[in-house]
């Protein structure tokens, strides 16, 4: 603004440069499920630790709102407005009265549809990578209001580092970690659906009699040996403590997994479960040597499409460009 110019400041000042976030993937180190909610949900007692598998979201002015993707899965994301990425573009352009005309590229290295929250992380970062792109300021309590609305691992993926997810695991309590956890993961071919992997899990609850609503199973709690692990960066400690209760269900979905958790505790894993709801299955391993060792035995075990190591805690959804 000129110096003779005494206009007020705009409240927004929007840059014309491209602007790039990156985003984590999670594994699941708890994931206690409870009963089926009357909205259909389940209250969970949700462990998220992000690890270092990125996405990149980045964010340029354009005359409408476009969504173009690159990478291996890139075939399977969706670039319609269905896409959670431009879904969280036109949230953050409604919740500021502003059009959501954004060209948003996904550069995509977390596995589609392979419960590691990739489509959350690509929101989260549409999200933080729109707000700086058009200058709105958004307060961090709105930003994870945003994220809520968009999905129950939206709030994780935009805060990162480990933390506990309550009510559908949307309400996050941050968690100290003691140290770096270095993980291996299996990607399976083609992925599975979240809602079928919960409907599943029902469905198996029912069978055994026990019912699958929120009055027939006990409320999911946190475990206070995983917290501590986790708080004093013990893998071995971790590793006996993990759990994902909906690893029967994923499963029963897809049997061919316990071969591929086998060859992984066969490798040298100190515990071996699927993450999240699948069909991605983690191995946790005593350090970052050992988990080479656990990549090349699920590797040469033929059990899964490709193998990656990562490590966590990770940073959230992160603005890169200056
Ligand atoms: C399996 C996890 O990845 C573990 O972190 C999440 O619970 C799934 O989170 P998400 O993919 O963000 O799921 P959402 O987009 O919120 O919900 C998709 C569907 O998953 C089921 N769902 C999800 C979360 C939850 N606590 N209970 C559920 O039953 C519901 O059928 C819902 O319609
Ligand atoms: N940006 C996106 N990236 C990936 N998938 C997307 C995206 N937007 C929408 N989708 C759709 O969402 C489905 C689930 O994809 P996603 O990769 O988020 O699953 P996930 O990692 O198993 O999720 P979660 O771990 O949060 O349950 C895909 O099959 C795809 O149709």
């Amino acid at each position: 603004m000129a110096a003779s110019d005494t206009r007020p400041p705009s409240p927004r000042s929007p840059v014309t440069r491209p602007v790039t976030a990156r985003v984590p993937a999670k594994v699941n180190v708890q994931l206690a499920v409870g009963g089926r909610r009357p909205d259909g949900f389940h209250d969970l007692a949700n462990v998220f630790l992000a690890v270092g598998l990125h996405d990149e979201v980045t964010a340029t002015p354009a005359e409408s709102l476009r969504v173009t993707v690159e990478g291996t899965d890139a075939p399977h994301v969706p670039t319609d407005h269905t896409n959670l990425a431009a879904r969280a573009a036109i949230a953050l352009a409604a919740r500021h009265g502003i059009a959501p005309d954004v060209h948003l590229h996904i550069t995509k290295d977390i596995p589609v549809a392979g419960g590691m929250a990739g489509g959350s992380a690509d929101a989260a970062g549409a999200l933080v990578a729109c707000d700086a792109l058009w200058g709105t300021k958004t307060s961090r309590t709105e930003l994870l209001a945003l994220c809520a609305d968009l999905g129950s691992d939206v709030p994780f993926s935009l805060v990162g580092g480990a933390a506990l997810g309550r009510g559908r695991g949307e309400l996050l309590t941050p968690l100290e970690t003691g140290g770096t956890f270095h993980w291996v993961f299996a990607v399976a071919d083609g992925g599975l659906s979240t809602p079928a992997v919960y409907r599943e899990c029902d469905r198996l609850r029912e069978e055994t009699g026990a019912g699958a609503t929120v009055d027939d199973v006990p409320d999911p709690e946190p475990s206070e040996a995983l917290l501590t692990a986790l708080h004093t960066g013990d893998p071995a400690a971790l590793a006996a403590a993990v759990t994902n209760d909906l690893q029967p269900a994923a499963l029963s979905l897809r049997p061919a997994l316990a071969e591929t958790l086998r060859a992984g505790a066969d490798g040298g894993a100190l515990a071996s479960l699927v993450s999240g709801s699948g069909p991605t299955c983690a191995f946790l391993a005593k350090d970052a040597e050992a988990a080479q060792d656990v990549a090349t035995a699920l590797a040469a075990s033929g059990t899964c499409r490709t193998v990656r190591t990562a490590s966590g805690p990770a940073p959230g959804a992160t603005v890169t460009t200056p």
